[in-house]
């Protein structure tokens, strides 16, 4: 028994300090491409179609402060990404910097749910490109699917939606001739998005009522959602389901962290440009969600496209086809942004056999892990098809916001452990301290020591597992029984305190453990209330998340640990010291259409899979010496 927790806990190794810095990629990316990056791969279907959707139908015009809430969990999550990062400046990701620090199993469930993220980020914004393609054409795409291949499935499409079938597909056969990238195509890009956002903004303000605020429901047509009028028609709860829908929008920042290989100055610059794209992308969703539920009562927005209705409403033609433009070069950095990632992180978790070893086969002609991308395209594909866009939208919010978690939780283990456990230390020294396994409750508020120890760490580790599972059931409490407390019934409110109570008494026992004084380019502020608050908005969010969404997302996992327990476990070998962490090449945000771009042009351009064939190469040559 104990031999296999330790296999669930074991670590990968990693390079010394030195070795951090060794990279086969070019450091060609400044502070200006990653948040380009960030907010190309970020700003996509969230402004041009979730926006509208949550506000027709989950939260009316708070969608406005729906968009505040996600920000602010994503916000929690970005600062805790960016010290990931810091700790561990290689390409990879959440997957990489866990298996790197905090053991296996946590690294197989985030790297298992970056699988779905991008999966399912890659065919919601597929299905968002088709819809709002569609809506130009009148819709008569899906009204010659719906008349001649209705779908009459519970939870599923009502149509099969073979044009972004179709999209996801031409995008995996780039993908998959190794398409070459180039930062270039994402900045014009994504200038183009911003600057449709801002002319939005900007010609609506002059388009505004504020009467759309504040709907009399005397005045609302019968049997309308949300009836109640005013600026919560579906309520506080109605709200917050609608940031855990709109929670989808921000998802995208996290590739920047994935840029440790391509990074200029990675420790400085990955930090400075996550947070940086996130206040660009708030300011975006905050202000553009506001001015479409001023300009129109929110029961009578388009769900598909509500942006160039709007406009149309007004009399705006001109400004349909500018939004459409913008919407057009949006998705599309955004689609790329879900896509080029999702074979690198088969890619990755394959070399380490913790998934089927040959997802890891490089192509020879297009040096691509070509069985890997087009099996995930596939998958893309089908589910773009089946499944509507709100369905596929919170499906990926639950997976991510798990990934997001379990990334405070490492931030939190982190920062309690002893120096010499963290990544990349290679000093002799020994921490000092009893290792001796029970403490008593004097140890919990006063450590003799100034540094982490032992049994400082264990006191950490086992107070933050307590702290996430009062904030599970402090979340299900308010939650669950929201009705009771409002009527007062003792027995709720005392359910409710308790939890809540030791979350509290958890963070200040966490609080009076030392923390580790290894130097890093970017640390969380407000330690641990940051990572806590974090995994508090983060649970909060996924338990406001359909029943339906729980289901498909416990097959998903089903599924996964089916894979690590049944192969997985069984075939990651550790008797061999990685020098390097077979990192996946950074999926950057953009590729040229162009596969014969000059890929000698350091400045911009990256045959990013070529370097997996280096990189494979690097390690099998490492690996002998
Ligand atoms: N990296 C990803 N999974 N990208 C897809 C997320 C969707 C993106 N936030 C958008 O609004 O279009």
């Amino acid at each position: 028994m104990m031999r296999f927790l330790r296999m669930l806990i074991r670590t990968k190794k990693i390079p010394d300090e030195e070795g951090l810095k060794e990279t086969s990629l070019a450091r060609v990316l400044g502070a200006f491409d990653l948040t380009a990056l960030g907010v190309g791969s970020t700003l996509g279907a969230g402004i041009y179609v979730v926006a509208g959707q949550v506000a027709r139908q989950t939260a009316g015009p708070s969608v406005f402060v729906s968009f505040l809430v996600a920000a602010l969990a994503s916000v929690l999550a970005g600062l805790c990404y960016a010290e990931f990062a810091a700790r561990v400046p290689k390409a990879g990701s959440a997957y990489v910097y866990s298996y790197v620090t905090v053991g296996e199993l946590m690294a197989f469930i985030i790297g298992w749910n970056m699988i779905l993220e991008y999966a399912i980020g890659t065919a919601s914004v597929a299905r968002a490109w088709s819809s709002y393609f569609d809506s130009l054409v009148d819709n008569k795409i899906q009204n010659f699917f719906k008349e001649n291949m209705p779908m009459a499935l519970t939870g599923l499409s009502t149509y099969p939606d073979f044009f972004s079938f179709g999209i996801t597909l031409l995008l995996t056969a780039l993908l998959a001739f190794g398409v070459r990238e180039s930062a270039k195509f994402n900045n014009i890009f994504t200038a183009v998005n911003l600057l449709v956002v801002l002319y939005v903004v900007i010609c609506g303000l002059f388009k505004v009522d504020t009467k759309n605020w504040s709907l009399d429901p005397a005045d609302m047509p019968s049997g309308v959602e949300g009836g109640n009028g005013g600026f919560f028609p579906f309520g506080f709860s109605g709200m917050m389901s609608g940031a855990a829908t709109c929670f989808y929008a921000f998802v995208g920042f996290d590739c920047v962290a994935t840029t440790g290989e391509e990074a200029k100055n990675p420790q400085r610059n990955i930090p400075l440009a996550i947070i940086v794209s996130l206040i660009i992308i708030s300011l975006a969703y905050c202000s553009l969600s506001a001015v479409l539920t001023l300009m129109c009562p929110y029961y009578l927005l388009d769900p598909n496209a509500p942006l160039p209705f709007v406009f149309d409403r007004e009399g705006w033609g001109v400004a349909k086809y500018i939004i459409s433009v913008g919407a057009l070069c949006g998705l599309s950095t955004s689609l790329l942004g879900a896509m080029f990632p999702l074979p690198r992180i088969l890619y990755a978790m394959a070399t380490d056999n913790i998934i089927f070893k040959v997802l890891a086969q490089i192509n020879d002609r297009f040096k691509t892990p070509l069985l890997a991308t087009i099996i995930t395209g596939i998958f893309s594909g089908l589910m773009a098809m089946m499944f509507n866009l709100k369905e596929l939208v919170d499906m990926m919010s639950i997976g991510t916001l798990l990934a997001y978690t379990l990334v405070a939780v490492c931030v939190l283990i982190l920062r309690y452990r002893t120096d010499d456990q963290q990544p990349g230390h290679t000093s002799e020294h020994q921490s000092s301290g009893d290792d001796h396994i029970l403490f008593s409750s004097r140890d919990l508020f006063n450590s003799p020591s100034n540094t982490p120890t032992k049994l400082t760490q264990k006191i950490a580790t086992s107070t933050i597992s307590l702290l996430c599972l009062s904030i599970t059931l402090f979340c299900c409490m308010i939650i669950f029984l929201s009705g009771e407390l409002m009527d007062y019934r003792w027995w709720a409110i005392l359910l409710a305190i308790l939890p809540g109570l030791s979350i509290f008494v958890c963070l200040f026992i966490i609080y009076k453990q030392p923390q580790s004084t290894t130097t890093l380019s970017f640390k969380v502020p407000a330690v641990p209330l940051v990572p806590t608050l974090s995994v508090l908005i983060n649970i909060y969010l996924m338990l406001k998340l359909s029943t339906s969404t729980w289901i498909r997302f416990g097959v998903w996992m089903v599924l996964g640990f089916c894979i690590y327990f049944g192969y997985g476990i069984h075939h990651t070998d550790h008797s061999k010291q990685h020098s390097d962490p077979p990192a996946p090449p950074t999926p950057l945000p953009t590729h040229s259409l162009d596969p014969s771009s000059d890929s000698d042009d350091s400045d911009n351009n990256f045959d990013i899979c070529c370097d997996m064939k280096e990189k494979s190469a690097l390690l099998r040559k490492k690996d002998k010496s």
